[in-house]
């Protein structure tokens, strides 16, 4: 609902313009019966709320203007607390429309006799004076609530313009420039200060944007060398003009690095080979997880990657793998919780000829003896039964594996690599995994965060999608637009990476070029957006609920008060121990910086 105390100043004003003209006092009441504005004796009530108001609260409730002649007697007085003793001795009331709503009611008050006979006597005349004053206030609002949703808007989308992982640069139709986004300060070195206001061909020579201004048209893809001392920067860019009304208003210039561009194209190129390269992010989280794996990758220690399904678990793997001396040995991958649980054996350990019905003759390798010398990913370790757990923990222990059927030990060197979406120390408790195997597995663990708390990734991975699904399906896609931007970035992603990629796939095919709209997003998408956070997340259990509220609790706590000074305050406020608070802050990785 539009409040009256968003233009208090006004309201203010009005009062006292009603009052001087008028020589009548006069009260503004808000939809809360709080006063907002009044003059005379009452101005010292402004900010409280009215305590009996009968009359303006019903004025408020029906939208209907009132005149009271006797305050104390009217039938609206019956229950008021100041029945028959009212100190008003006339009031002429009307309502503040806004969109058909009372928000608001202007009142001529008087206390005195003669004043009350001066505006009984002219009532039709002042209701027409404050009903025109009442509809000055609800156009202020309106404006108002205009003005307060266009900086909302330009903050939306100064924030998308900043998040994209591409460049944009506005000038106006004289070509000078008017906006610069995040990602073309850093990359182009360009401070805002400096160049706003300053003529593009002056600041970038044979930039594609001046040309755009200059020709009114659109500037295709082009190659561009910027010098900025002796590095030179290389752009894919491209330029549209902006029209109003028929008329040229100024250009906008979007572009991307050949570096990244050359990445994400060898990316696709070597599918099968995946390195530090290929691990894509723009935030600290991604840099922290590639700093670990460059580290990782000549050591020969297991590694346990956690991280839910979809987070590029294995994706880290191949990269451990690829980093180091073992890169031209050969990576397996088996993943324990898609093959059923009999052949999961046979499939790990191998067999000799003759060890069950329907053995191969000449018997078959396991997994173990394939990936000699090279790394072997086991995927879903929290899936594989119990009893294999413990033929799993002799061949890490014994670096031999016998086949199913065979009596010959048959010496293996493998790094091994697990990972899982599931709790692995939850189930060690509950007795489902086996400790020993645990603690030899989780000699370094690794943890991939889900896509929803590295959001600063989205943008880059958008693009390199867009990239891949391009080739695949023989498109030209060149992005998307910014509310669809807008809504990934504010989508929970439970299938993480994997359902960005089949997300932007779907899209590329059943939309139409050059960029991707809202209009192809998937129905469960939009579902997921419009449904409160308890139904959107299926299998959400007391426990999650109760992570939230307390996550929730201790976030407002930390952006009110200070750990460092109001500590009592805050432990106060969540009933809890000191200890209490210092372990939930490390659960919830929360600080106050
Ligand atoms: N940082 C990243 N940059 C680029 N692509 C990524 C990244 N992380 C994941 N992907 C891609 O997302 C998809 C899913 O990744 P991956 O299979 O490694 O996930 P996972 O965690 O092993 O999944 P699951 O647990 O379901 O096996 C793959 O196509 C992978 O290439």
């Amino acid at each position: 609902m539009a409040e009256l105390m968003t233009i208090a100043d006004t309201v203010e004003q009005v009062a006292e313009a009603i009052s001087v003209a008028l020589k009548i006092d006069v009260e503004i009441v808000d939809a809360h019966n709080v006063r907002v504005g009044a003059t005379g004796k009452i101005k010292a009530l402004i900010g409280q709320k009215q305590e009996n108001g009968h009359v303006s609260r019903f004025v408020l409730r029906t939208g209907e203007p009132s005149v009271i002649e006797q305050p104390g007697f009217h039938r609206l007085c019956y229950g008021c607390k100041l029945q028959h003793q009212c100190d008003y001795t006339s009031g002429v009331l009307c309502p503040v429309l806004y969109r058909g709503e009372a928000i608001g009611v202007i009142s001529l008050v008087t206390f005195d006799q003669e004043k009350k006979r001066q505006i009984i006597e002219n009532r039709t005349q002042l209701m027409d004076f404050i009903s025109k004053m009442a509809e000055l206030l609800s156009d202020k609002l309106a404006k108002q609530h205009l003005h307060d949703m266009l900086q909302l808007r330009t903050r939306e989308l100064d924030t998308v313009l900043d998040s994209v992982y591409e460049g944009v640069l506005v000038a106006d139709a004289e070509g000078k420039i008017t906006f610069l986004n995040a990602f073309a300060q850093a990359h182009l070195s360009l401070e805002p200060h400096k160049v706003i206001g300053q003529p593009v061909s002056s600041i970038l020579p044979g930039s594609i944007l001046a040309q755009a201004v200059r020709t009114r048209t659109l500037v295709p893809d082009q190659k561009i060398v910027y010098r900025e001392g002796k590095n030179k920067i290389g752009l894919y860019s491209r330029a549209f003009p902006i029209e109003m009304n028929g008329e040229f208003k100024g250009a906008v210039e979007t572009f991307q690095l050949t570096e990244d561009l050359h990445k994400i194209a060898s990316r696709l190129d070597n599918e099968g080979e995946t390195g530090l390269d290929d691990i894509l992010g723009a935030g600290t989280k991604i840099a922290e997880l590639k700093r670990l794996v460059g580290k990782l990758s000549e050591s020969p220690s297991n590694v346990l990657i956690t991280g839910e399904s979809g987070t590029g678990k294995e994706l880290m793997a191949r990269a451990i793998h690829q980093g180091g001396s073992r890169k031209d040995q050969p990576f397996i991958a088996v993943n324990c919780g898609a093959i059923p649980e009999p052949l999961l054996e046979s499939e790990l350990f191998g067999y000799e000829s003759g060890a069950f019905t329907g053995a191969r003759q000449g018997g078959k390798p396991g997994k173990f003896e394939l990936a000699d010398k090279g790394t072997l990913l086991l995927d879903e370790i929290g899936d594989m039964p119990i009893y294999l757990q413990a033929k799993l923990l002799r061949v890490l222990q014994e670096r031999k594996v016998e086949r199913i059927g065979g009596s010959k030990s048959i010496p293996v060197d493998v790094r091994i690599i697990a990972a899982t979406h599931r709790n692995l120390e939850e189930m060690v408790q509950n007795r489902e995994f086996r400790e020993d195997l645990f603690y030899r597995l989780n000699v370094v663990p690794m943890v991939v965060t889900p896509l929803r708390e590295r959001k600063e990734d989205i943008p880059l991975l958008i693009h390199y999608f867009i990239e891949k699904a391009n080739r695949k399906l023989q498109k030209h896609f060149l992005g998307c637009d910014p509310e669809l931007l807008e809504t990934f970035l504010s989508y929970s992603w439970p299938g993480n990476i994997r359902e960005l990629e089949n997300t932007i796939e779907y899209m590329c095919n059943i939309e139409s070029m050059p960029g991707l709209t809202l209009a192809s997003l998937p129905e469960r998408i939009l579902k997921a957006l419009n449904t409160p956070t308890v139904a959107r997340m299926g299998g959400y259990s007391l426990k999650d609920a109760v992570r939230e509220t307390e996550q929730a609790a201790l976030t407002r706590v930390l952006s009110q008060y200070s750990l460092s000074r109001d500590i009592d305050q805050i432990l106060n406020i969540l009933d809890i121990s000191r200890a209490t608070l210092y372990r939930k802050l490390k659960e919830y990785r929360l600080s106050q910086d």
